[in-house]
């Protein structure tokens, strides 16, 4: 029972691993402790006592780990709903034009700048977070202070925790979600799936459920991902192409998520728009990208790995920057209409919206090594090798004329001028001096 909720639910992504290891070697113990003892019957059952009560106290200790850390009792409390509410007022001379807008995955990269975007203009934002140590939670705790610097607070909690979602809709009526926790990373599914099924639909289907029966009900944009098309190869990807064959884990995920946000919409009148994102980058970004893992490599002096595709092709991505992003998040706030359903009910046919958010003009990877080896001044030692079979895809392209019409989108950012304020804001983060603290 326990190792199968462990394996499902992992408290952070890595946790599931290391936790299975502790496994293995409780059996290499026992084995051991057979082969020392098999000869006399009585030590035999002693060492098997002996087990029994490791066994007993490691499922303890687990059990108390993963309770505590999977739904932080920390949050509750008159000064704690004195700060979302202070955090999620809406400061804009025309306040009833204001959003009051959850933020889920605040402390992430895509959820700080779109928290900082809405606060910035008047709106009332609550972040939610569970700071999992995916990557650094010291960078997510940092983009957490920035965020209060400003008036947002930031909430450590799970999207699983349906008791703490349906507080904070008793406590806020909030008009917007903005749903940006997930485990995100295409390859990182190999080593831990489970993690993608607790975030991307567990976890959303949790805030769905929260959403639904919350009055009134929120409009919700949330983010989907360019890998949903996976080995589409029509250019550039429109939003009416197919998607129905995912080349990784986390691309079905996304995929799954947009079906299940549509039944939701279908039955309770849920609005919603989702939006595929493409290799967004900049500056507070996410350190398990390339973008970023090179920068850090370069810096230090160490290799960096570039894939390459079938027959020696370069892969390419369609590189968007996060202030362009930021722009479709908030035009897709700003455009939704109201959700339709009450007390579980829907009372008309509400909006469903899919847009890419892309640059539309993409980047090869050795392109992107050469931008960021101007920028750094410093050459990287490539190691060029042919793309492993674990979730990538060749190229992404983004039509963006959707969301054009739609949002008003428009990009204006190329990959050389954005890189160049991500190298700017690595520098004065991590240091200069070669990239300064181990990440
Ligand atoms: O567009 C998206 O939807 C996705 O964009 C990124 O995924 P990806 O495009 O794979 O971004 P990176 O992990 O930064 O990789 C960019 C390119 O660099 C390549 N790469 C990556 C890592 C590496 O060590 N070497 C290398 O050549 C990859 O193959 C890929 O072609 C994000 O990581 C996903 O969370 C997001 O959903």
């Amino acid at each position: 029972m326990r190792i199968l909720e462990e394996e499902l639910f992992p408290t952070t992504p890595g946790k599931g691993k290391m936790e299975r290891g502790a496994h293995h070697n409780h059996h290499a113990m026992s084995r051991q402790f057979n082969r020392c003892f098999a000869s006399t019957g009585t030590m035999f059952l002693w060492a098997l006592f002996l087990i029994a009560l490791t066994a007993s106290y490691l499922s303890f200790q687990s059990f108390v780990d993963t309770s505590s850390k999977y739904f932080t009792a920390s949050w509750g409390g008159l000064h704690w709903e004195r700060q979302i509410r202070s955090s999620a007022q809406i400061r804009r001379p025309d306040a009833s034009a204001g959003l009051s807008v959850l933020v889920t995955g605040a402390a992430g990269f895509v959820g700080t700048h779109v928290s900082l975007a809405l606060k910035k203009r008047g709106d009332g934002v609550v972040g939610l977070d569970n700071f999992n140590s995916y990557y650094d939670p010291s960078l997510k705790k940092a983009r957490k202070s920035l965020l209060a610097s400003h008036g947002v607070f930031v909430i450590e909690g799970d999207i699983n925790d349906a008791r703490l979602l349906a507080k904070l809709f008793d406590v806020v009526p909030f008009t917007h979600v903005m749903h940006l926790a997930a485990q995100a990373g295409v390859r990182y599914a190999i080593e831990n799936p489970a993690s993608y099924v607790h975030s991307n639909i567990a976890g959303l289907v949790t805030l769905l459920e929260a959403c639904k029966s919350a009055d009134p009900q929120p409009a919700i944009v949330w983010a989907s991902s360019s890998s949903v098309y996976g080995l589409n190869d029509r250019v550039p990807f429109s939003e009416s192409d197919r998607t129905d064959q995912p080349a990784s884990l986390y691309a079905a995920t996304k995929k799954a998520g947009e079906e299940i946000t549509h039944t939701y919409n279908h039955i309770y009148g849920l609005s919603i728009t989702g939006l595929r994102f493409f290799t967004v980058y900049g500056p507070w970004g996410r350190p398990d990208m390339a973008y970023f893992s090179f920068t850090r490599n370069i810096l230090q002096g160490k290799p960096i790995t570039v894939y390459r595709g079938k027959n020696r092709v370069d892969l390419a991505r369609d590189f968007t920057y996060i202030d362009d992003i930021v722009k479709g998040c908030l035009g897709s706030l700003d455009t939704a209409r109201k959700s339709t359903g009450t007390g579980g009910k829907k009372r008309a046919p509400a909006q469903y919206r899919i847009f890419n958010l892309g640059n539309t003009s993409p980047v090869t990877v050795p392109t992107l090594v050469s931008i960021l080896e101007k920028h750094l001044k410093m050459k990287a030692k490539k190691n060029v090798v042919e793309m492993p079979g674990n979730g990538d895809v060749p190229f992404t392209h983004a039509n963006i004329s959707y969301a054009r019409t739609e949002l008003g989108y428009k990009p204006t950012t190329n990959l050389e001028a954005g890189l160049k304020k991500f190298v700017k804001w690595y520098l004065s983060y991590y240091g200069y001096a070669r990239g300064g603290k181990n990440l």
